[in-house]
Protein backbone atom coordinates (compact mmCIF):
# COMPACT_ATOMS: atom_id res chain seq x y z
CA UNK A 1 0.00 0.00 0.00
CA UNK A 2 1.42 3.37 -1.02
CA UNK A 3 1.57 5.78 1.63
CA UNK A 4 -0.63 8.68 1.43
CA UNK A 5 0.38 12.30 1.81
CA UNK A 6 -1.53 13.88 4.71
CA UNK A 7 -4.57 16.05 4.34
CA UNK A 8 -4.48 18.70 2.54
CA UNK A 9 -4.70 22.26 3.54
CA UNK A 10 -7.68 24.62 3.20
CA UNK A 11 -6.76 26.48 0.13
CA UNK A 12 -5.38 23.22 -2.04
CA UNK A 13 -8.72 21.83 -0.89
CA UNK A 14 -10.37 25.09 -1.97
CA UNK A 15 -8.57 25.41 -4.97
CA UNK A 16 -9.81 21.78 -6.24
CA UNK A 17 -13.03 22.59 -5.44
CA UNK A 18 -12.92 25.32 -7.82
CA UNK A 19 -11.71 22.97 -10.43
CA UNK A 20 -14.28 20.43 -10.23
CA UNK A 21 -17.21 22.92 -9.91
CA UNK A 22 -16.26 24.76 -13.20
CA UNK A 23 -16.36 20.75 -14.88
CA UNK A 24 -19.52 20.52 -13.65
CA UNK A 25 -20.67 24.14 -14.49
CA UNK A 26 -18.85 23.47 -18.13
CA UNK A 27 -21.36 20.08 -18.38
CA UNK A 28 -23.76 22.56 -18.22
CA UNK A 29 -25.08 23.16 -14.52
CA UNK A 30 -25.86 26.24 -12.96
CA UNK A 31 -23.87 27.06 -9.72
CA UNK A 32 -26.16 27.70 -6.54
CA UNK A 33 -25.45 28.61 -2.82
CA UNK A 34 -27.01 27.01 0.04
CA UNK A 35 -26.97 28.71 3.77
CA UNK A 36 -24.86 26.81 6.08
CA UNK A 37 -27.18 27.06 8.85
CA UNK A 38 -30.42 25.37 7.65
CA UNK A 39 -33.79 24.85 9.78
CA UNK A 40 -33.17 21.57 11.45
CA UNK A 41 -37.16 20.27 12.32
CA UNK A 42 -38.27 19.54 8.96
CA UNK A 43 -35.26 18.91 7.06
CA UNK A 44 -33.42 16.45 9.62
CA UNK A 45 -36.55 13.79 9.23
CA UNK A 46 -35.62 13.93 5.58
CA UNK A 47 -31.83 12.37 6.22
CA UNK A 48 -33.05 9.30 8.38
CA UNK A 49 -31.63 7.72 11.58
CA UNK A 50 -28.02 8.15 10.88
CA UNK A 51 -27.27 11.78 10.17
CA UNK A 52 -29.82 12.86 12.23
CA UNK A 53 -27.68 11.81 15.04
CA UNK A 54 -24.82 13.29 13.61
CA UNK A 55 -25.70 16.31 12.71
CA UNK A 56 -24.37 19.64 14.27
CA UNK A 57 -28.33 21.13 15.74
CA UNK A 58 -28.00 24.32 17.44
CA UNK A 59 -30.92 26.81 18.46
CA UNK A 60 -31.79 30.03 17.09
CA UNK A 61 -33.79 33.04 19.57
CA UNK A 62 -35.96 33.39 16.58
CA UNK A 63 -35.46 30.76 13.73
CA UNK A 64 -35.68 27.69 15.98
CA UNK A 65 -33.59 24.73 15.59
CA UNK A 66 -31.16 24.88 13.20
CA UNK A 67 -28.41 22.70 11.73
CA UNK A 68 -25.19 22.94 10.03
CA UNK A 69 -26.02 21.73 6.58
CA UNK A 70 -25.00 18.03 6.55
CA UNK A 71 -25.29 17.85 2.30
CA UNK A 72 -26.56 20.18 0.13
CA UNK A 73 -28.93 18.01 -1.46
CA UNK A 74 -31.90 18.76 0.68
CA UNK A 75 -31.43 22.09 0.19
CA UNK A 76 -31.03 22.17 -3.32
CA UNK A 77 -34.32 20.10 -4.05
CA UNK A 78 -36.09 22.39 -1.35
CA UNK A 79 -34.54 25.55 -3.53
CA UNK A 80 -35.66 24.13 -6.69
CA UNK A 81 -39.05 22.96 -5.74
CA UNK A 82 -40.11 26.20 -4.49
CA UNK A 83 -38.67 28.70 -6.94
CA UNK A 84 -37.99 26.38 -9.97
CA UNK A 85 -40.41 24.98 -12.39
CA UNK A 86 -38.06 24.27 -15.80
CA UNK A 87 -35.84 21.18 -15.39
CA UNK A 88 -32.57 22.29 -14.27
CA UNK A 89 -28.95 20.98 -13.44
CA UNK A 90 -26.73 22.73 -10.47
CA UNK A 91 -23.58 22.62 -9.09
CA UNK A 92 -22.25 23.71 -5.53
CA UNK A 93 -19.13 23.55 -3.57
CA UNK A 94 -19.02 24.25 0.41
CA UNK A 95 -18.49 22.57 3.51
CA UNK A 96 -20.46 20.03 5.40
CA UNK A 97 -20.62 18.83 8.74
CA UNK A 98 -21.24 15.84 10.30
CA UNK A 99 -20.25 14.41 13.93
CA UNK A 100 -18.15 11.32 14.22
CA UNK A 101 -18.80 9.39 17.12
CA UNK A 102 -16.79 6.31 16.65
CA UNK A 103 -13.98 7.17 14.19
CA UNK A 104 -11.60 10.69 15.03
CA UNK A 105 -9.74 10.39 11.91
CA UNK A 106 -13.13 10.80 10.04
CA UNK A 107 -13.28 14.54 9.20
CA UNK A 108 -16.65 16.17 11.11
CA UNK A 109 -16.32 18.63 8.41
CA UNK A 110 -15.61 18.44 4.82
CA UNK A 111 -15.35 19.97 1.57
CA UNK A 112 -18.01 18.38 -0.99
CA UNK A 113 -18.43 19.50 -4.90
CA UNK A 114 -22.39 18.21 -5.94
CA UNK A 115 -23.67 17.81 -9.66
CA UNK A 116 -27.74 17.50 -9.66
CA UNK A 117 -30.03 17.13 -12.59
CA UNK A 118 -33.20 17.68 -11.78
CA UNK A 119 -36.30 16.57 -14.73
CA UNK A 120 -33.65 17.32 -17.52
CA UNK A 121 -33.13 13.64 -18.78
CA UNK A 122 -35.64 10.58 -18.25
CA UNK A 123 -34.08 8.43 -15.44
CA UNK A 124 -31.90 6.37 -17.20
CA UNK A 125 -29.95 8.71 -19.41
CA UNK A 126 -29.65 10.95 -16.27
CA UNK A 127 -28.91 8.46 -14.33
CA UNK A 128 -25.93 7.82 -17.24
CA UNK A 129 -24.85 11.53 -17.65
CA UNK A 130 -24.57 11.67 -14.00
CA UNK A 131 -22.35 8.91 -13.48
CA UNK A 132 -20.25 9.02 -16.27
CA UNK A 133 -19.55 12.22 -15.61
CA UNK A 134 -18.03 11.91 -11.98
CA UNK A 135 -16.69 8.60 -13.47
CA UNK A 136 -14.92 10.54 -15.94
CA UNK A 137 -13.30 13.34 -13.57
CA UNK A 138 -12.23 10.71 -11.54
CA UNK A 139 -10.54 8.43 -14.11
CA UNK A 140 -6.85 9.43 -13.35
CA UNK A 141 -7.45 7.90 -10.01
CA UNK A 142 -8.23 4.79 -10.89
CA UNK A 143 -10.54 3.96 -8.22
CA UNK A 144 -13.35 1.62 -7.43
CA UNK A 145 -16.76 2.10 -9.05
CA UNK A 146 -20.08 0.67 -7.13
CA UNK A 147 -23.27 0.64 -8.34
CA UNK A 148 -26.98 -0.60 -6.90
CA UNK A 149 -30.45 0.17 -6.89
CA UNK A 150 -32.74 1.19 -3.87
CA UNK A 151 -35.83 0.67 -6.50
CA UNK A 152 -35.23 -3.10 -6.31
CA UNK A 153 -35.48 -3.74 -3.07
CA UNK A 154 -38.47 -1.26 -2.79
CA UNK A 155 -40.16 -3.36 -5.25
CA UNK A 156 -39.69 -6.78 -3.23
CA UNK A 157 -41.06 -5.45 -0.39
CA UNK A 158 -44.19 -4.15 -1.90
CA UNK A 159 -44.47 -7.63 -3.56
CA UNK A 160 -44.47 -9.51 -0.40
CA UNK A 161 -47.35 -11.34 0.71
CA UNK A 162 -47.91 -9.87 3.60
CA UNK A 163 -49.69 -6.60 5.34
CA UNK A 164 -48.82 -3.33 5.02
CA UNK A 165 -47.87 -2.38 8.10
CA UNK A 166 -45.23 -5.39 8.05
CA UNK A 167 -44.21 -3.78 4.68
CA UNK A 168 -43.83 -0.32 5.76
CA UNK A 169 -41.81 -1.89 8.92
CA UNK A 170 -39.25 -3.02 6.38
CA UNK A 171 -39.25 -0.59 4.51
CA UNK A 172 -38.19 2.01 6.98
CA UNK A 173 -35.53 -0.57 7.86
CA UNK A 174 -33.84 -0.90 4.52
CA UNK A 175 -31.24 1.36 5.73
CA UNK A 176 -30.33 -0.79 8.72
CA UNK A 177 -29.49 -4.39 7.50
CA UNK A 178 -29.16 -6.26 10.70
CA UNK A 179 -32.67 -4.77 11.56
CA UNK A 180 -33.94 -5.41 8.11
CA UNK A 181 -33.05 -9.26 8.93
CA UNK A 182 -34.23 -9.74 12.20
CA UNK A 183 -37.61 -8.30 11.49
CA UNK A 184 -37.69 -10.64 8.31
CA UNK A 185 -36.86 -13.63 10.66
CA UNK A 186 -39.70 -12.63 12.85
CA UNK A 187 -42.04 -12.24 10.20
CA UNK A 188 -41.66 -15.27 8.59
CA UNK A 189 -42.02 -17.07 12.23
CA UNK A 190 -38.31 -18.00 12.18
CA UNK A 191 -37.13 -16.75 14.85
CA UNK A 192 -39.31 -16.81 18.25
CA UNK A 193 -41.71 -14.00 19.24
CA UNK A 194 -39.88 -13.15 22.56
CA UNK A 195 -41.48 -13.79 25.46
CA UNK A 196 -41.99 -10.96 27.11
CA UNK A 197 -43.84 -9.67 24.20
CA UNK A 198 -46.07 -13.47 23.69
CA UNK A 199 -46.84 -12.71 27.59
CA UNK A 200 -47.80 -9.30 26.40
CA UNK A 201 -50.62 -10.42 24.18
CA UNK A 202 -51.79 -13.26 26.17
CA UNK A 203 -52.71 -11.27 29.02
CA UNK A 204 -56.57 -10.31 29.18
CA UNK A 205 -55.41 -6.56 29.92
CA UNK A 206 -52.30 -5.94 30.03
CA UNK A 207 -52.73 -2.60 31.81
CA UNK A 208 -54.33 -4.31 34.44
CA UNK A 209 -52.23 -4.27 37.00
CA UNK A 210 -49.39 -2.10 35.47
CA UNK A 211 -47.57 0.37 37.44
CA UNK A 212 -47.81 4.02 37.27
CA UNK A 213 -46.92 5.68 34.05
CA UNK A 214 -43.84 6.98 33.85
CA UNK A 215 -42.60 7.11 30.60
CA UNK A 216 -43.26 9.91 27.82
CA UNK A 217 -46.40 7.22 26.52
CA UNK A 218 -49.58 7.92 26.95
CA UNK A 219 -51.88 5.47 27.64
CA UNK A 220 -53.85 5.86 24.16
CA UNK A 221 -50.75 5.27 22.56
CA UNK A 222 -49.71 2.12 24.60
CA UNK A 223 -52.76 0.68 24.13
CA UNK A 224 -53.02 1.55 20.06
CA UNK A 225 -49.16 0.18 19.97
CA UNK A 226 -50.76 -3.01 22.17
CA UNK A 227 -53.07 -3.25 19.28
CA UNK A 228 -51.29 -2.80 16.10
CA UNK A 229 -48.78 -5.55 17.88
CA UNK A 230 -51.63 -8.46 18.73
CA UNK A 231 -52.99 -7.18 14.90
CA UNK A 232 -49.28 -8.11 13.62
CA UNK A 233 -49.62 -11.76 16.02
CA UNK A 234 -52.24 -12.76 13.77
CA UNK A 235 -50.88 -11.92 10.48
CA UNK A 236 -49.68 -15.06 8.24
CA UNK A 237 -46.25 -15.34 8.08
CA UNK A 238 -43.98 -14.60 5.10
CA UNK A 239 -43.89 -17.81 3.11
CA UNK A 240 -40.63 -19.59 3.37
CA UNK A 241 -40.29 -19.53 -0.48
CA UNK A 242 -40.27 -15.84 -0.16
CA UNK A 243 -37.63 -15.38 2.56
CA UNK A 244 -35.37 -17.54 -0.04
CA UNK A 245 -35.95 -15.33 -2.87
CA UNK A 246 -35.41 -11.94 -0.98
CA UNK A 247 -31.93 -13.47 0.85
CA UNK A 248 -31.27 -14.63 -3.10
CA UNK A 249 -31.76 -10.99 -4.21
CA UNK A 250 -30.19 -8.91 -1.91
CA UNK A 251 -26.97 -11.52 -2.74
CA UNK A 252 -26.76 -10.53 -5.99
CA UNK A 253 -22.93 -9.11 -6.53
CA UNK A 254 -21.91 -9.31 -9.69
CA UNK A 255 -20.89 -7.81 -12.98
CA UNK A 256 -24.01 -5.54 -14.27
CA UNK A 257 -24.62 -8.28 -17.17
CA UNK A 258 -24.52 -11.17 -14.73
CA UNK A 259 -26.03 -9.37 -12.14
CA UNK A 260 -29.17 -8.65 -14.48
CA UNK A 261 -29.33 -11.90 -15.36
CA UNK A 262 -30.11 -12.77 -11.73
CA UNK A 263 -32.45 -10.51 -11.45
CA UNK A 264 -34.40 -12.00 -14.62
CA UNK A 265 -33.96 -15.23 -12.78
CA UNK A 266 -35.05 -14.16 -9.52
CA UNK A 267 -38.34 -11.86 -11.08
CA UNK A 268 -39.66 -14.86 -12.53
CA UNK A 269 -40.84 -16.24 -8.93
CA UNK A 270 -40.99 -12.46 -7.28
CA UNK A 271 -42.95 -10.23 -10.73
CA UNK A 272 -43.18 -7.29 -8.71
CA UNK A 273 -39.39 -7.18 -9.47
CA UNK A 274 -40.25 -6.85 -13.06
CA UNK A 275 -40.54 -3.20 -13.18
CA UNK A 276 -37.27 -2.34 -11.72
CA UNK A 277 -35.18 -4.94 -13.11
CA UNK A 278 -36.45 -3.41 -16.64
CA UNK A 279 -35.39 -0.22 -15.10
CA UNK A 280 -31.45 -1.43 -14.30
CA UNK A 281 -31.63 -3.24 -18.00
CA UNK A 282 -32.48 0.76 -19.00
CA UNK A 283 -29.74 2.27 -17.02
CA UNK A 284 -27.15 -0.58 -18.16
CA UNK A 285 -27.69 0.27 -21.96
CA UNK A 286 -27.38 4.03 -21.23
CA UNK A 287 -24.45 3.71 -19.27
CA UNK A 288 -23.20 2.22 -22.23
CA UNK A 289 -24.10 4.74 -24.55
CA UNK A 290 -21.80 7.02 -23.00
CA UNK A 291 -18.64 4.25 -23.33
CA UNK A 292 -19.12 2.80 -19.45
CA UNK A 293 -17.72 -0.57 -19.96
CA UNK A 294 -21.07 -2.48 -18.40
CA UNK A 295 -19.50 -5.57 -18.71
CA UNK A 296 -17.00 -5.11 -15.93
CA UNK A 297 -18.65 -2.70 -13.96
CA UNK A 298 -20.24 -4.43 -10.80
CA UNK A 299 -23.79 -4.08 -9.56
CA UNK A 300 -24.89 -5.20 -5.67
CA UNK A 301 -28.02 -5.60 -4.60
CA UNK A 302 -27.43 -4.52 -1.51
CA UNK A 303 -25.31 -1.52 -2.42
CA UNK A 304 -26.06 1.84 -0.82
CA UNK A 305 -28.19 1.00 2.48
CA UNK A 306 -25.64 2.45 4.50
CA UNK A 307 -25.96 5.74 2.42
CA UNK A 308 -28.58 8.55 2.48
CA UNK A 309 -31.80 7.42 3.46
CA UNK A 310 -33.63 9.78 0.65
CA UNK A 311 -32.38 7.41 -2.31
CA UNK A 312 -34.83 5.23 -4.18
CA UNK A 313 -33.58 4.44 -6.92
CA UNK A 314 -29.84 4.01 -8.97
CA UNK A 315 -26.85 4.60 -6.43
CA UNK A 316 -23.23 4.41 -6.79
CA UNK A 317 -19.90 5.19 -5.44
CA UNK A 318 -16.29 5.36 -5.72
CA UNK A 319 -13.79 4.25 -3.68
CA UNK A 320 -9.72 3.83 -3.65
CA UNK A 321 -8.99 0.06 -2.96
CA UNK A 322 -5.65 0.86 -2.16
CA UNK A 323 -6.70 2.71 0.91
CA UNK A 324 -9.77 0.80 1.59
CA UNK A 325 -9.88 3.10 5.25
CA UNK A 326 -10.73 6.35 3.48
CA UNK A 327 -14.60 7.39 2.75
CA UNK A 328 -15.74 6.96 -0.44
CA UNK A 329 -14.07 9.90 -3.09
CA UNK A 330 -17.40 9.87 -4.62
CA UNK A 331 -20.80 8.85 -3.97
CA UNK A 332 -24.37 9.39 -5.28
CA UNK A 333 -28.02 8.33 -6.31
CA UNK A 334 -31.69 9.12 -7.34
CA UNK A 335 -33.82 10.81 -5.17
CA UNK A 336 -37.60 11.01 -6.70
CA UNK A 337 -39.21 10.79 -3.38
CA UNK A 338 -37.44 13.64 -1.71
CA UNK A 339 -38.53 15.65 -4.60
CA UNK A 340 -42.16 15.05 -4.08
CA UNK A 341 -41.89 15.27 -0.17
CA UNK A 342 -40.55 18.74 -0.54
CA UNK A 343 -42.74 19.85 -3.66
CA UNK A 344 -45.93 19.73 -2.20
CA UNK A 345 -47.78 17.73 -4.35
CA UNK A 346 -45.37 18.48 -7.62
CA UNK A 347 -42.53 15.28 -8.44
CA UNK A 348 -39.77 15.26 -10.57
CA UNK A 349 -37.13 12.75 -11.48
CA UNK A 350 -33.59 13.72 -9.69
CA UNK A 351 -30.36 12.16 -9.76
CA UNK A 352 -27.07 13.58 -8.69
CA UNK A 353 -24.06 12.93 -7.12
CA UNK A 354 -20.95 14.96 -4.74
CA UNK A 355 -17.32 14.34 -5.18
CA UNK A 356 -14.98 14.79 -2.14
CA UNK A 357 -12.30 17.08 -3.32
CA UNK A 358 -10.01 16.96 0.10
CA UNK A 359 -10.00 13.49 -1.10
CA UNK A 360 -9.07 13.51 -4.87
CA UNK A 361 -6.22 16.24 -4.34
CA UNK A 362 -4.94 13.59 -1.56
CA UNK A 363 -5.02 11.04 -3.59
CA UNK A 364 -3.77 12.85 -6.66
CA UNK A 365 -0.95 13.92 -4.44
CA UNK A 366 -0.08 10.32 -3.56
CA UNK A 367 0.49 9.94 -6.88
CA UNK A 368 -2.13 6.95 -7.57
CA UNK A 369 -5.10 5.41 -6.17
N1 LIG B 1 -25.87 14.58 -0.84
C1 LIG B 1 -25.31 13.24 -0.90
C2 LIG B 1 -24.68 12.99 -2.24
C3 LIG B 1 -25.62 13.22 -3.36
C4 LIG B 1 -25.75 14.28 -4.16
N2 LIG B 1 -26.80 14.03 -5.00
C5 LIG B 1 -27.25 12.85 -4.72
N3 LIG B 1 -26.56 12.35 -3.71
C6 LIG B 1 -24.31 13.07 0.23
O1 LIG B 1 -23.92 14.02 0.85
O2 LIG B 1 -23.91 11.95 0.50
Amino acid sequence: MMDLPDQPGRAAIRAEAARLRAVFEAAGAEVVETAILQPADVLLDLYGEDIRARAYVTSDPLKGEQMLRPDFTVPVVQMHMESAAEPARYTYAGEVFRRQEDDPRRANEYFQVGYEVMGAAAPPEADAEVFALIHGILAPLGLAPATGDIGILMAAIDGLGTTEARKAALRRHVWRPRRFRALIERFSGRAPVPASRAALLAAADPMADAHPLIGLRGEAEISARIAALRADAEAAPISEGEVELLSALLAVRETCPNALARLRDIAVDMPALRGAVDAVSARMDALDARGIDVGTLPFEASYGRAQMEYYDGFVFGFTSEAHPDLPPVASGGRYDALTRRLGAGREIPAVGGVIRPGLVARLSAGGAA
